[in-house]
This record gives C-alpha cells, sequence and structure tokens, in this order.
C-alpha cells in the first residue's frame, strides 16, 4: 500500500520556496473572422507548493486555454512561464516536452488512456518513456493504483472500467512520473455529482499526501471549496474568486 511518504517526488524535484508556477503577463489571442478574439490579455498567476486552487470561471473565458499555457501544451503569444523557478517561454520543443514529463501531470475530462493497454500499462508507459526500467514502474504503478483503490482492476482495460475508475486511473497516471505540479481541466466534467465527488475525494487526498500543488479547472462551487484558494477570468485577467 502506498503511504503519502512513498508517493512523494524526489527531494531533487523540490525546490524550497521557490513557486510551482509561475504566470506573469500571458497573452493569447485567435483569429475570429477579420479579427482577433483576445482571450487571455495579460494573465499574472502564482501557485505556492503544496497549493491546491481551483480555477472556476464561465464558459469561454480560456480556461482551458490558460491550462494548456500552464502545462507547456501550448504558446503564449507573449508572457513568462515558470516551472519550479525555471523560465519555460523561450525554451524549444525538447526541453518543454523534458520538463513536461518530469515536472507536470494533466488531468483531462476525457481520460485519455490508451484503449489497447491495461490499467496498470497505462501506468508504466509513461514511466518507461521517462526512463525507468519495467519493474520499478509497474511497482509504482501497482503502489498508485492500490492508493486509488484501483488495485483489483489492474488488469482491465479503459473499456471494461467504470467512467469514475477510467478518470482514477487518468489521476494516477498523471502523477505517475512524481511530478511538482498537476494540472486538471474539468477532470470529472462528465461523471455524475456522486461520481464526481468521490473522484475528487481521491484527487484531493492523493495531492494533498504528496504535496504536490495543483491548478485544477471546475463549474462545481461546492468542490472549488474543498480547495485551498479559488480564482476566476475576467477580462482576460486572473483574479481572486471567492
Ligand atoms: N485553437 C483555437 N482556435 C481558435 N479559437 C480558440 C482556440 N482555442 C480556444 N479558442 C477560443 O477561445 C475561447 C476560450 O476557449 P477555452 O477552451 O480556453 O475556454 P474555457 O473557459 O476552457 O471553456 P469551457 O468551460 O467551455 O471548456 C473560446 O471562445 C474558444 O472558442
Amino acid at each position: 500500500m502506498m503511504t503519502a511518504k512513498s508517493a512523494q517526488p524526489t527531494a531533487s524535484a523540490i525546490v524550497e520556496g521557490v513557486p510551482t508556477l509561475e504566470l506573469v503577463g500571458i497573452t493569447r489571442a485567435f483569429a475570429e473572422g477579420q479579427g482577433r478574439l483576445e482571450i487571455l490579455t495579460g494573465a499574472d498567476f502564482t501557485l505556492h507548493p503544496g497549493e491546491i486552487v481551483g480555477l472556476v470561471a464561465p464558459s469561454g473565458t480560456g480556461k482551458s486555454t490558460l491550462l494548456q499555457i500552464a502545462g507547456l501544451l501550448e504558446k503564449p503569444d507573449s508572457g513568462d512561464i515558470r516551472v519550479c523557478g525555471r523560465a519555460c517561454a523561450t525554451l524549444d520543443d525538447a526541453a518543454r516536452t523534458a520538463i513536461r514529463r518530469s515536472d507536470i501531470g494533466f488531468v483531462y475530462q476525457f481520460h485519455h488512456l490508451l484503449p489497447e493497454f491495461t490499467a496498470v500499462e497505462n501506468l508504466v508507459v509513461p514511466q518507461m518513456i521517462a526512463g525507468l526500467g519495467r519493474s520499478d514502474a509497474r511497482e509504482r504503478a501497482m503502489a498508485l493504483l492500490a492508493y486509488l483503490k484501483l488495485d483489483n482492476r489492474a488488469s482491465h482495460l479503459p473499456a471494461e472500467l467504470s467512467g469514475g475508475e477510467r478518470q482514477r486511473v487518468a489521476i494516477a497516471r498523471a502523477v505517475a512520473n512524481a511530478p511538482r505540479l498537476l494540472l486538471a481541466d474539468e477532470p470529472t466534467g462528465n461523471l455524475d455529482p456522486k461520481t464526481s465527488h468521490y473522484v475528487y475525494d481521491a484527487l484531493l487526498a492523493l495531492v494533498r499526501g504528496t504535496g504536490l500543488s495543483a491548478l485544477i479547472a471546475t463549474h462545481n462551487m461546492e468542490i472549488a471549496a474543498r480547495m485551498d484558494r479559488r480564482i476566476t477570468l475576467a477580462d482576460g485577467k486572473v483574479v481572486p474568486r471567492d
């Protein structure tokens, strides 16, 4: 059984006192007809070690865009992104991918598990890509699945799991490489309210137990109330929300 301690990231990944994520003056616009749709207009945000922050904002205001930029999956038009103190905005794709693999976990609304791989294999693959041997990767994968009460589902394919189980596997996969930062975009958006709360129980316990920092987009204020603080997007900028 994985304890909070054994799930902790390596000491080398922990940069004492340095924010896990800093976004400074992020701008992003998209082409719209003849004009430009300004989505982020100078968004600033700091996520401290161990913090869980809820991003609660109306549909279409740029939550996914902000998370994709924070997760180094998309580039902003301008602005700085620092992950554990490391400036990422000007890095090339290979360096961004390396940081994404070592420091960032991502959970999406839909699980995005590999359909032809079992639950445990879905956790083994990213660890092996990151350089871990198969047996170590499998051991950690099984410990994580047990921590999320999924060990009896380890050899099931995603299609053989319930929606809530799939999302819990996706959460376990996101932290398989012991990242410092977890980003989640409506991770229970396609689940019923009861299952959604159950998945959040697992997600928040895992984040708190490992000392990870998390930025989680949700439409659900009741769930956001369980996090340390809440932010929203107004006119393309990050502002506190309570
Ligand atoms: N690649 C793109 N090209 C053009 N427009 C885009 C692109 N990505 C996002 N947009 C637009 O930017 C706006 C913000 O989208 P985004 O997905 O970030 O919003 P959101 O707050 O996450 O919405 P939701 O809660 O509905 O998921 C939307 O109007 C969307 O259509």
